[in-house]
């Protein structure tokens, strides 16, 4: 009985969606000219054998893209099998394979919105299965480690690259052609090592079961856009995206998401019509935007994304606005999560 106790393998679910970890190219030289989202999740599993170890893994191909086309939709038909995955008490954790070009923008979605204590592993590679150093296998294995692990429990959707454990919520993809592509500006959680984790910190936001956002109350993602700034920007792009129905636009603004003064009155007019106006910055290493201090955002009703970049500013972003579309609440969820 004791044996058997010590024995009893986690039960872990692959979810597969595509990208770069399911790719092929013409020779083992490509490890950047291929093509992403060719290989399936069955085949996956079974060229690692060395899951069989780590715990009773099965997969389910959820979708098969390049994470560069998934769509709102597409977030929510996964965040719903994730959610229906994890209340089933035949689960103890679930890994999500997906490209990683929008890899960081799902990860925190899920964080935000399913509501378990049970390790949800995100994990992409940055070579296709095909190339020579291939990195998906290993960062698979490691997924698959975490998450049939007691320890990664309640520490919010987690993202395995590169051995290391990052936290869903600050990891971002900053390079695009090593291996070593994710950093968090404020460290990884952990390191995952031949099939065991070691863990150092702990993420402080709100995510998962502290999270007031729930998938399955979640019918539809408003529209919200990025509007990029740069020397000599001009308000086209922060009026044609409002134009065409955009209820928040994030401005991915320079330094400490400053904003040029040829845009300040367009921005301030789509405020008055009703836009949420979000600052948030595009600089690489990981902005940190403060309230009022390069903008009178008070004065504007502007609201600041802190320290996410615009595309993890557009995820909070949607969520928050299917709860309210009062500026100061999102202000404090922008704080919060
Ligand atoms: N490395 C990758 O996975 C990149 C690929 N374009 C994707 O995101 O699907």
């Amino acid at each position: 009985k004791e044996v058997e106790t010590q024995t009893k393998l986690a039960n872990v679910v692959v979810l597969a969606t595509g990208g770069t970890i399911a790719g092929a190219g013409a020779s083992a030289a490509n490890s950047a000219t291929y093509q992403a989202a060719k290989v399936g999740i069955e085949q996956l599993i079974a060229g690692i054998p060395e899951l069989s170890k780590l715990a009773n893994v099965r997969g389910e191909q959820v979708m098969q893209i390049a994470s560069e086309s998934i769509t709102n939709d597409n977030l929510l038909q996964l965040g719903r099998r994730v959610s229906e995955l994890a209340d089933s008490k035949d689960v103890d954790g679930i890994v999500i394979t997906h490209g990683t070009d929008t890899l960081e923008e799902t990860a925190y979605f899920l964080n935000l919105v399913e509501k378990t204590d049970k390790p949800i592993i995100v994990v992409g590679s940055m070579r296709p299965g095909t190339a020579m150093s291939a990195d998906g296998m290993l960062n698979l294995y490691n997924a698959v480690a975490v998450a049939s692990s007691k320890e990664a429990r309640g520490k919010g959707v987690l993202v395995t690259m590169n051995d290391e454990i990052q936290s869903g919520r600050d990891v971002s993809k900053m390079i695009n052609i090593k291996t070593e592509a994710f950093k968090s500006a404020w460290g990884p959680l952990g390191m995952v090592v031949e099939g065991k984790s070691y863990w150092f910190r702990l993420p402080a936001k709100r995510h998962t079961m502290d999270s007031e956002f729930d998938i399955k109350n979640i019918k539809s993602l408003p529209d919200v856009e990025i509007a990029y700034s740069y020397g000599n920007v001009s308000d086209t792009s922060y009026k044609a995206l409002a134009q065409a129905g955009a209820k928040a636009i994030i401005h991915a603004g320079t330094g400490n998401g400053s904003v040029s003064s040829r845009v300040v009155p367009s921005l301030q007019a789509l405020r008055k019509d009703g836009v949420q106006i979000i600052r948030s910055s595009h600089v690489n290493a990981g902005g940190f935007v403060l309230r009022n201090a390069e903008q009178p955002d008070d004065k504007y009703d502007w609201v600041v994304a802190h320290d996410l970049n615009p595309q993890k500013a557009r995820i909070l972003a949607m969520v928050a606005l299917t709860k309210t579309n009062d500026s100061k609440e999102l202000q404090r969820m922008f704080w919060e999560y």
